[in-house]
């Protein structure tokens, strides 16, 4: 049986868009990245402890396979992540003003016996914004709950002038990459 480690709305719902059968589960990990600990390193601890975490929660249970992922937003070696309140939210989008960085998420399945993982980097070029536009996006309250305060499925999308990559990874859950890792699934570890 497999099992979605993650309380994101966008991942259940990419995920479902993809036609697979799993049930959620509901983790909580800290997210801190370590000091010397590079971005990609960080993203993908962070979907493991996640994916391990689901796994955990399952105690005995003989052939379950859990999914974790993680996705943050990274400009000039500094991960952003979830915006703390408005303040936060607006600093970060004056950071990421006119500028590209790259979106990185990771997805892991373990199980007992075997553990996967795969990777998917994007960049995305935003627009120079203005400081209305800035307050103006941030009291919509998407930003909260979102790496890098946006939502670029939403009303941030008019914020994106250029997506090089993956628009589902962007999201939370890269789908070309998460089709693979589950179809390897079936497949023998060589
Ligand atoms: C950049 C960007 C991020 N996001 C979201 C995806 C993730 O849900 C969130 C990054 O936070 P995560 O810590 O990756 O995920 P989460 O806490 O929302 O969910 P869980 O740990 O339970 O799986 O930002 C968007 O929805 N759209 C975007 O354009």
């Amino acid at each position: 049986m497999l099992h979605l480690a993650s309380q994101s709305p966008r991942r259940r719902q990419l995920l479902e868009q993809i036609g697979v059968d799993f049930v959620a589960l509901d983790v909580d990990v800290a997210e801190q990245r370590a000091s010397g600990e590079s971005p990609q390193a960080y993203v993908s601890r962070v979907a493991r402890d996640k994916a391990r975490a689901g796994l955990a929660s399952l105690g005995s249970m003989q052939d379950a396979f859990v999914l974790g992922a993680d996705t943050e937003v990274v400009l000039d070696d500094e991960v952003f992540g979830k915006p703390q309140n408005a303040d936060d939210a607006a600093a970060m989008l004056r950071r990421l003003s006119g500028r590209t960085h790259a979106v990185i998420s990771v997805v892991w399945l373990v199980s007992a016996v075997r553990e996967q993982s795969v990777e998917c980097v994007s960049q995305v070029r935003f627009a120079t914004l203005d400081e209305p536009t800035i307050a103006a996006y941030v009291a919509t309250g998407e930003p909260f709950g979102k790496a890098g305060a946006y939502a670029i499925q939403g009303r941030g999308a008019v914020l994106v002038e250029h997506l090089q990559g993956s628009y589902s990874g962007v999201m939370g859950l890269p789908v070309f990459e998460t089709a693979r890792l589950l179809h390897d699934l079936a497949t023998p570890s060589k």
